[in-house]
């Protein structure tokens, strides 16, 4: 018999999720419950669920579950609205918090208006060009602007922010669809990869994202951060200034220091709804 459940679903600029909060029992998803959950059609429908599970080391642990049952190290449009539940839900306002994540312990500053929190600014931590879910993980060697193999006349930057991005400067943003899903199990990435078809405008970046797990998505976080790093990193834009990243869905803003120690991110987030499912057994 399937079990009942609340859950609440939220979006950062139309990357939705749903959230569930399993800090009680502490016992996260599994692949086909995330699945049934993401199903727009037989279940509620998101691009991912957030688990929202206890920690020893912040408020909260976010595990990130793909709409195909995946699971990711980390999401930024997520993290903005697992700080937002977690804030709404705490009858408090902090000016900071902590959550764990695959990419470490995150801090989150929320910003409040009439809705409660309306967007959060997040130190995403360091920027990686060498990580084992990149090609650098076999050759040591960064991939910066460098020839993708087996697609003539690509040139690609890997970057992990947590999870793994493949972000593609001066490409055709109508490429992302065709490209993707490819790009996305490329061999150079041992754990398929997020994939950036970027436009550099003068005054920041206009972004399409073929997310791992997911395919295209209103928005993506952590694609947003993968997408100005590579471009700073090309000199195409300066660092340490607040930079427009436009997806889809709307306008993020993201910082990328010299060193690439602490991305910022920083971006809008609303609640949507809350309910009751009959949410499949776990198997
Ligand atoms: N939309 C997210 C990223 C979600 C995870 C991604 N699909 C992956 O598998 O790495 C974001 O806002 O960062």
């Amino acid at each position: 018999m399937d079990a009942s459940e609340r859950i609440f679903k939220y979006h950062g600029l139309g990357n939705d999720f749903v959230v569930l909060d399993r800090r009680r029992t502490g016992v996260d998803i599994d692949a086909e419950q995330s699945r049934w959950l993401c199903d727009r059609r037989r279940g509620i429908g998101a691009d991912g669920v957030l688990a929202i599970l206890p920690s020893s080391r912040g408020l909260a642990r976010m595990v990130v579950h793909n709409a195909d049952g995946s699971i990711a190290e980390m999401c930024g449009n997520g993290l903005r609205c697992a700080v937002k539940y977690l804030v709404d839900h705490s009858g408090q306002h902090p000016a900071l918090i902590d959550v764990e994540t695959g990419a470490g312990v995150l801090t989150c500053e929320p910003g409040y208006g009439d809705g409660g929190v309306v967007g959060v600014d997040i130190s995403m931590g360091p920027a990686r060009l060498v990580a084992a879910n990149l090609p650098s993980g076999t050759t040591g060697q960064p991939f910066v602007g460098a020839p993708v193999p087996g697609h003539e006349g690509l040139l690609g930057t890997a970057v992990n922010m947590g999870n793994p991005h493949l972000v593609l400067l001066d490409q055709p943003l109508e490429a992302a669809e065709r490209l993707g899903p490819g790009l996305e199990r490329h061999p150079a990435f041992p754990d398929r990869t997020n994939v950036e078809f970027v436009r550099v405008d003068e005054d920041g970046l206009t972004v399409v994202v073929w997310e791992r797990g997911c395919g295209l998505t209103q928005a993506c976080g952590t694609g947003a951060c993968a997408s100005a790093v590579a471009a700073v990193l090309a000199k195409r834009l300066p660092s340490n200034a607040w930079l427009r990243v436009t997806l889809p869905g709307g306008d993020l803003r993201i910082r990328v220091p010299d060193d690439l120690s602490d991305i910022r991110l920083r971006g809008p987030v609303a609640f949507v709804f809350e309910g009751v499912v009959a949410l499949p057994r776990a198997r």
